[in-house]
């Protein structure tokens, strides 16, 4: 599987990816007209940070609102993106032989002003996330939109690369260590977004 070569050797070399060709672009558009639907017709919730009961929203934190996709009652560039999502775990499980089980995706939408202080995806005392996934779902976007995706796997603290939201593209990096923010856009941020998993269904 070609297209996947150079996106698995970055990921494996260091901890991150991003690819524009990854995706078919009319998937792309027919996704972003899917999320756009969820949000027209209330779909989304704000997100939270943390699990269960400790589950709080704090938008000075995290500032977008999100709804994940039903495995079960998908449909139309929803169910063929879950393919696609098959087929991406199958080729990483090949190349890093991390036991990915199982997949999560939520659709997001950053209202202008929202971003994402820097966090590490995968939960304390939860270490199932393994790898993380976004493609972005807008139709345009200019560098001075910012809402930059940040990653900081150095050291020293500086960003090593600063992904900006364009259309169908897909990052993906490690959710155990690599530090990522994003940064507070000028206009609204649309995103699928999701984790590998190493865990079988069903998890809290
Ligand atoms: O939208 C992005 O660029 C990253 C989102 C993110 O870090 C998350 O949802 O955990
Ligand atoms: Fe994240």
């Amino acid at each position: 599987m070609a297209p996947y070569e150079q996106l698995l050797e970055r990921l494996a070399d260091q901890g991150w990816a991003v690819a524009d060709d990854l995706m078919d672009a009319r998937l792309c558009e027919q996704l972003r007209s899917e999320c756009r639907q969820a949000w027209a017709q209330g779909l989304f919730r704000q997100a939270g940070i943390g699990r269960g009961a400790q589950a709080a929203t704090h938008t000075g934190i995290r500032g977008d609102a999100i709804c994940w996709l039903e495995p079960e009652q998908a449909h139309g560039a929803t169910a063929r993106f879950l393919e696609f999502a098959e087929a991406l775990r199958g080729e990483l499980n090949r190349n890093f032989f991390l036991g990915l089980n199982n997949a999560e995706f939520h659709f997001a939408r950053y209202p202008a002003g929202q971003g994402y202080k820097t966090h590490v995806d995968q939960h304390r005392g939860q270490p199932h996330r393994k790898i993380s996934f976004v493609l972005y779902l807008n139709s345009e976007w200019a560098a001075d939109d910012e809402g930059e995706l940040c990653l900081y796997p150095a050291q020293d603290g500086g960003a090593a690369a600063r992904i900006l939201p364009l259309p169908g593209r897909v990052a993906l990096f490690r959710s155990d260590t690599i530090p990522h923010e994003v940064r507070p856009c000028k206009r609204t941020r649309w995103s699928l977004t999701g984790w590998f998993r190493s865990d079988p269904r069903p998890y809290p």
